[in-house]
Order: structure tokens, then C-alpha cells, then sequence
């Protein structure tokens, strides 16, 4: 372990009496923002409650800061923040008062609970509301004091679970903003877990995908959204011809000039790139038939296409077995991918 490592676990299992929901999980995590992947049942809570020393692993080891996952998890909350997934606010109490609440139990004096948790609301964006019972609040006024009360006692670490639940696209928005300055203005590390996929490639430096409790891929977010050898052709109608197909025509043109080309829904065409002669011959062709040029660039990967090819596996068979029977995997994850893209 270096001793940056904010997370590290090395065969990390969980088993339930019908399910197992971490399966010889072996991960290490590295300081920023990290997003945890995984459809609803992937084993991303039950991680989060291990790594805060609240439940037990079944076998295996861990370490949070540096410090052991069984032995030391008074040491682990204290240094480290926690967002809950399901709402848990008192509703008869204001933001403030259970704010301050929160840092006195995590042992600040009551002077610097108060002053920290004017400081953290306002952060989040919480104002003059603060003082009004928190059951009259909005969905994105709760998920905002369920972020504070984790971060009011100035902790190393935070873990976020779905903290983007029940939020409006706007509010979603927001939300990610408030997660990236965490760590930009703070220098908090940051693991936050979703299903939605989308909301990821924009806020997290680090990926650790787990399906069925099994590690299915850590690493960089560029990794996952690198470039592809694919070349993204989108094009004019023909300005005066309407019954002219300009898509059919230009992938006929482009196979006869010996490119490979499909095409990627609505109106994108994807061209295989050959060489850098494939973008002279592209644009060459499109200016000979008369059309005009929306778009030419070299296509990214989508981090939800790893899904795609997991699904492939799992029509082959290859991922079945104990601890895997629940509803889960690929279908979610696209359903939840293309929720993500909505936003
Ligand atoms: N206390 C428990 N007793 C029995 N089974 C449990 C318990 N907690 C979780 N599970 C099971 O373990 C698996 C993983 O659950 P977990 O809550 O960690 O998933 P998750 O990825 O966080 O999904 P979600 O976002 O829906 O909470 C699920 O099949 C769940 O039903």
C-alpha cells in the first residue's frame, strides 16, 4: 500500500445467508474523486458500511487511511465522512440543529460545531433555510444537510452513497458541482457510488466497477473514455434535392472508396479510421456530393459500453454462478446508462 492510498482491500467478501454481495473484492483507491459502479444490488453500500468498520467482512482485509477495517473503525470515522443513501433526517429539527448535532458527535466543541456548520451549509448552499424544520425541505435541500452533516467535521474521506437519488436533472447538476469542489477546494477524497453512469465520466478521475460484488475494473477515467479508431460523420441534407438520402449515399461513396461504415443511430456515422487519409477522403466525398459538414471528430469510448460487452457475456453463460442469481448486470446498467444521459 503507498501512502496515498486512501482505500485498500484485498479479498474483501460478505457473505448473507442467501447472497453473497462482495465476492474476493481486491481494490485499491488512490486519492480525488472515485466513482463506485454498480447496478442496485452490485454491492456498493454493503463496501461502504465494511470500510466504515460497521459491519464486518466475512473474510478478507482492508484499510481506510491507513488504518484496519476490523479493528479500527472508531479511528476510520473519525477521519472519514459518510452521506447515507436513504433519507434519515429528523423532520421536527432545522438543518442547523442537527448539523451542529453531527460535529458535536464527532467530537468538535460546540463554539467550532456551530462555526463549522455555518461554514459547511453555506458551502452546499443551504441559507436562510437552515433555521426551518427539515421535513418541509425539498428533496435537494435534504440530500445538501445529508452532504454537510459529512462533511462538517473536516474529515480526510468522503463516502457518498447515490447521492444524486431523487434529483432533478438541474438539482443533479448541482449536486456533482458541489462533489468535484469537495476535493478541488478542500483536497477531501471523494468515493461516490452510482448506477447512473453518465453522471461519472463528467466528475470522477477514477472508476472501480463491481457487478455481483466482484471487481469487474479499476482504473483512470480517461481510460475508460479514450479514444476509439472511430471516426464520428455527421451531414447536411442535400440543400436542394429533398428526396436525396444523404446518409445512404455517403455510406455507399465511403465503402466504394474502400472505408468501413456503419451507422450509430439518428444521424451519426461511424467510419473506420485507416489512416489520416480517412478525413481528407471524408470530407473530399461530402463536399463532392454537395452536403455540409455538422461534425467530423474521432469518436470516445462510453464507459457504458463495457456493460455492452458484459452483456454479451452473460447471454454466453460466463457469469452465472453462486452470489450471481440476483437481478442485476448488464440490462440495469444500459437502463440506468441511458437514464444517466437524460440528465
Ligand atoms: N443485511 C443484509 N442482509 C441480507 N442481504 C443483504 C443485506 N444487505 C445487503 N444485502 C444483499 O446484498 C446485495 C448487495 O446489496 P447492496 O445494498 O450492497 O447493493 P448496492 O450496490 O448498494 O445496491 P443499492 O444501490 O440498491 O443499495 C443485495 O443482493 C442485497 O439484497
Amino acid at each position: 500500500m503507498t501512502v496515498s492510498t486512501v482505500i485498500k482491500t484485498d479479498g474483501l467478501t460478505k457473505r448473507f445467508p442467501r447472497v453473497t454481495a462482495l465476492d474476493r473484492l481486491t481494490v485499491e483507491v488512490e486519492p480525488g474523486v472515485v466513482g463506485l459502479v454498480g447496478a442496485n444490488g452490485a454491492g456498493k453500500s454493503t463496501l461502504i458500511k465494511i470500510l466504515l468498520g460497521l459491519s464486518p467482512a466475512t473474510e478478507g482485509t482492508g484499510q481506510v487511511l491507513g488504518l484496519d477495517i476490523a479493528t479500527q473503525g472508531p479511528a476510520i470515522r473519525e477521519r472519514v465522512g459518510y452521506m447515507p443513501e436513504h433519507d434519515c433526517l429528523p423532520p421536527d429539527v432545522s438543518a442547523t440543529e442537527f448539523v451542529v448535532h453531527m460535529a458535536r458527535m464527532s467530537g468538535l466543541p460546540a463554539a467550532a460545531a456551530r462555526e463549522r456548520t455555518a461554514d459547511t451549509l453555506r458551502h452546499v448552499g443551504l441559507y436562510e433555510e437552515r433555521y426551518r424544520p427539515m421535513g418541509g425541505y425539498s428533496t435537494g435541500m435534504k440530500q445538501r444537510v445529508k452532504l454537510a452533516q459529512a462533511l462538517v467535521h473536516d474529515p480526510q474521506l468522503v463516502l457518498l452513497d447515490e447521492p444524486t437519488n431523487g434529483l432533478d436533472p438541474v438539482g443533479r447538476d448541482e449536486m456533482l458541482g458541489l462533489i468535484r469542489r469537495i476535493h478541488s477546494d478542500f483536497g477531501i477524497s471523494v468515493l461516490v457510488t452510482t448506477h447512473l453512469l453518465g453522471e461519472l465520466e463528467r466528475t470522477c478521475d477514477h472508476l472501480v466497477v463491481i457487478d455481483g460484488g466482484k471487481l469487474l475494473r479499476s482504473s483512470s477515467t480517461a481510460s475508460f473514455t479514450g479514444s476509439t479508431q472511430l471516426l464520428a460523420v455527421e451531414v447536411t441534407d442535400h440543400p436542394s434535392d429533398r428526396t436525396f438520402d444523404a446518409d445512404a449515399v455517403l455510406t455507399e461513396r465511403l465503402a466504394a472508396a474502400g472505408l468501413t461504415v456503419r451507422a450509430d443511430g439518428s444521424r451519426i456515422l461511424l467510419v473506420e479510421i485507416t489512416g489520416d487519409e480517412t478525413y481528407d477522403t471524408v470530407r473530399d466525398t461530402v463536399d463532392d456530393l454537395g452536403l455540409g459538414l455538422i461534425r467530423l471528430e474521432q469518436r470516445r469510448h462510453r464507459v457504458a459500453e463495457i456493460f455492452s460487452t458484459r452483456s454479451d457475456e452473460d447471454e454466453h453463460g460466463e457469469h452465472g454462478g453462486p452470489g450471481h442469481g440476483q437481478e442485476h448486470g448488464a440490462a440495469a446498467y444500459q437502463a440506468a446508462a441511458a437514464g444517466g444521459e437524460q440528465a
